[in-house]
């Protein structure tokens, strides 16, 4: 990621990135769902056959097999998750302890609102919108009678109102300027912090990045481990590390099916109206029949083909929905490197050792077992 930024088309990749994707939002961040759903279901598909002398074997692999998942499990959830209730991730603690904070820092010195705010536009629209709502909602009956208070309760609501409305009539003329809240500099840095005060009051506590990115702020300031670099980095470890245990035999039983396979893949594309006009040709049929023929039936054929190869895939071969999942989380390492604007390179390399040296020291342990199988 950082050659092709340094040499390559980082710039392109950076603008396929989307944090409220799809692909983000509900694959790679919920990723450890994904890689437990699909891990589990290969390392239970191909385990040895039941015989009378397996039956040992097949229950020490799926022992050593928990045994890794659970202490991966444990180590994903108190360095992403929380540790305790009330206790944030370890992420967010090296975040804290190292100088973080949720901020506010809403406009910028000349009273535009902070292009670094919230990273995307959309994202920005919806902080100011959450920060005015709470503002409207407990800033004015509790500044009452204290004078600078409710000015600055005043400027701060009308300044989010104005950069809110000058958002919405900018994105209707699409300027290029982020909106400006017509505040001078001198009132910015009182206003920012008077939001600050009132959404830590209000919204509090916000010692989470979680807990921050609901509530409209922006964390930063600290040393904030890669969540994503760890969290692609232990997934695609302990996929190839079970992969040791059972990839031989699946590969041999994909093999061994491959022509199978292939069958079902290319009834796919032996659906299409022509193909099905011309093998209507051999037979005398009324036209109204060719077409229902042509138009009709090829979308149902091919429906029920891809049904066929999605049973196939997921019964008979999950390594297939391993190796994509594989692909899917190394691809996601990568546009995560290329984006460089969100973190540093000591904070991608913090993320990568904490998922690396744990699973590397449950694989190693295993090694000597791993290699025997
Ligand atoms: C142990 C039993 C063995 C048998 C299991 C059989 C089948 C497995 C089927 C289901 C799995 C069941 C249990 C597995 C255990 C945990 C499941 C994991 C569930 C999730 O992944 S839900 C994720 C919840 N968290 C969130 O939605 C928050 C997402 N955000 C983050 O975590 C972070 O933002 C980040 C780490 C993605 C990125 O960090 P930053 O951007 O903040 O740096
Ligand atoms: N591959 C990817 N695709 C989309 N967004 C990504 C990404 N990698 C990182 N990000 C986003 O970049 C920010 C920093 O990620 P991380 O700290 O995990 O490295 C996160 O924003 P949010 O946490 O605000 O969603 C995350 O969503």
């Amino acid at each position: 990621g950082y050659l092709i930024n340094a040499y390559g088309c980082g710039a392109a990749l950076q603008e396929t990135l989307n944090k409220d994707g799809l692909v983000n939002a509900v694959f790679v961040k919920k990723g450890w769902f994904w890689t437990s759903l699909v891990g589990w279901w290969c390392i239970i598909r191909y385990l040895p056959t039941p015989s009378a002398g397996a039956s040992g074997s097949r229950r020490r692999r799926m022992a050593h097999s928990f045994r890794r998942y659970a202490i991966l499990t444990v180590w994903w959830y108190v360095f992403t998750q929380g540790i305790w209730f009330g206790v944030g991730p370890i992420m967010d603690l090296v975040f804290v302890y190292t100088g973080g904070h949720c901020h506010y820092d809403v406009f910028d010195a000349v009273g535009h609102v902070n292009r670094d705010f919230q990273g995307s536009e959309t994202r920005t629209q919806r902080a100011l919108a959450l920060i005015r709502d709470v503002l409207t909602l407990h800033g004015g009956d509790h500044v009452h009678g204290q004078h600078q208070q409710h000015q600055l309760w005043d400027r701060s609501v009308g300044s989010i109102q104005n950069a809110l409305q000058a958002a919405a009539t900018a994105a209707a003329a699409a300027a290029a300027a982020p909106p400006a809240a017509n505040i001078t500099d001198s009132a910015v840095a009182s206003v920012n912090m008077f939001i600050h005060d009132q959404m830590h009051q209000w919204q509090g506590p916000l010692s989470t990045s979680a807990q921050c990115r609901r509530s409209g702020g922006h964390w930063a300031g600290g040393h904030d481990p890669s969540g994503h670099v760890f969290l692609a980095t232990m997934m695609c470890m302990f996929l190839l590390g079970e992969l040791r245990v059972f990839g031989r035999r699946a590969l041999a039983h994909l093999y061994a099916q491959k022509w199978h396979v292939l069958a079902l893949v290319t009834r796919l594309f032996d659906t299409g109206p022509l193909w099905t006009w011309r093998r209507c040709g051999a037979q005398d049929m009324r036209c109204g029949g060719r077409l229902w023929r042509a138009l009709v039936e090829p979308p149902v054929t091919c429906a029920r083909a891809l049904l066929r190869l999605a049973r196939c895939i997921a019964c008979d071969h999950p390594i297939v929905l391993l190796l994509a999942l594989l692909v899917t989380w190394l691809w996601q390492l990568l546009l995560t490197a290329v984006a460089s604007r969100f973190h540093t390179v000591r904070e991608h390399l913090s993320g990568l050792l904490a998922a690396y040296i744990v699973t590397g020291i449950v694989y190693a342990r295993d090694a000597a077992a791993l290699r025997s199988l």
